[in-house]
């Protein structure tokens, strides 16, 4: 089958046959040991600044469910946290599991979640996001786990729109939307040096991992599960298991925002 996907034949464990930095030093996701994480009282909080005005189109990449975002003023940018200067927001998107028990990439102390949210940013010291994603400073992401619970009317318009992309490669306008109600109400994070958790699985992420949560119901869950892997007129294939799972921590340190 071409090209890199989730299955047996293609997925991650196949990935370093094209991609061999698959087993470099600083791969994504990782499990989160809690006990490990130290303490850094030089972090500062994040500070993520959204507008909603720059919310474009909602797309079903053949990967994940995606939103993207316009990304040529710093209109929707992130400071604080663990970076320095100004990161813009370019996309963010999902990914989750075939049942409740699974689909985060990220687990803490071996937890998995049903669904983890990943809000995209580069680094607005390179011209573009394309210049900046294969720098080790290039991007910054912020992981949100998704945690079995109340349904979460945040996600409803987003799940609404997603009937009009159920197939790969299919795309729906997508104006007006703010990814600041998708997040936790603390800001609290672990933070490390990480890569990108698909191919080109690049090292140039400043992974920014929330430790609370936000609540997505199992009937919200199905509606993910209804997208497909599939283009319109293949043999449909349900979008679900699209997460790579923990990689070796290299000697790497994974530091708390909080005590
Ligand atoms: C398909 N998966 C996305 C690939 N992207 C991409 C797009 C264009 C070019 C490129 O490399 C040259 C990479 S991306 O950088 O927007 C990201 S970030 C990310 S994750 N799970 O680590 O947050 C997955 C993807
Ligand atoms: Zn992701």
């Amino acid at each position: 089958s071409h090209g890199w996907g989730y299955a047996a034949d293609n997925g991650p464990d196949k990935w370093v046959e094209s991609f061999p930095v698959a087993d470099g030093p600083r791969q994504s996701p990782i499990d989160i040991v809690t006990g490990e994480a130290e303490h850094d009282s030089a972090l500062a909080p994040l500070a993520p600044h959204y507008d909603p005005s720059t919310s474009l189109d909602l797309l079903n990449n053949g990967h994940s469910v995606q939103v993207t975002f316009a990304d040529d003023t710093d209109s929707s940018s992130l400071t604080g946290g663990p970076i320095s200067g100004t990161y813009r927001l370019k996309q963010f998107h999902f990914h989750w599991g075939s049942q409740d028990d699974k689909g985060s990439e990220h687990t803490v102390d071996g937890k998995t979640y049903p669904a983890e949210l990943h809000l995209v940013h580069w680094n607005t010291t390179y011209p573009s996001f394309g210049e900046a994603v294969d720098k080790p400073d290039g991007l910054a992401v912020i992981g949100v786990f998704l945690e079995i619970g109340d349904e979460n009317p945040q996600l409803q318009k987003l799940l609404d729109a997603m009937e009009a992309i159920k197939s790969k490669g299919t795309q729906t306008s997508f104006a007006d939307f703010d990814p600041t109600i998708l997040l936790p109400g603390s800001l609290d994070y672990w933070t490390y040096d990480g890569s990108l958790t698909t191919p080109p699985l690049l090292e140039s992420v400043t992974w920014i991992v929330c430790k609370q949560s936000i609540s997505v119901s199992s009937t919200q869950m199905e509606k993910f599960r209804s997208l497909l892997f599939s283009g319109e007129g293949e043999p449909e294939c349900c979008m679900m298991d699209n997460y790579r799972p923990p990689q070796p921590l290299k000697g790497r340190k994974v530091r708390a925002s909080f005590q």
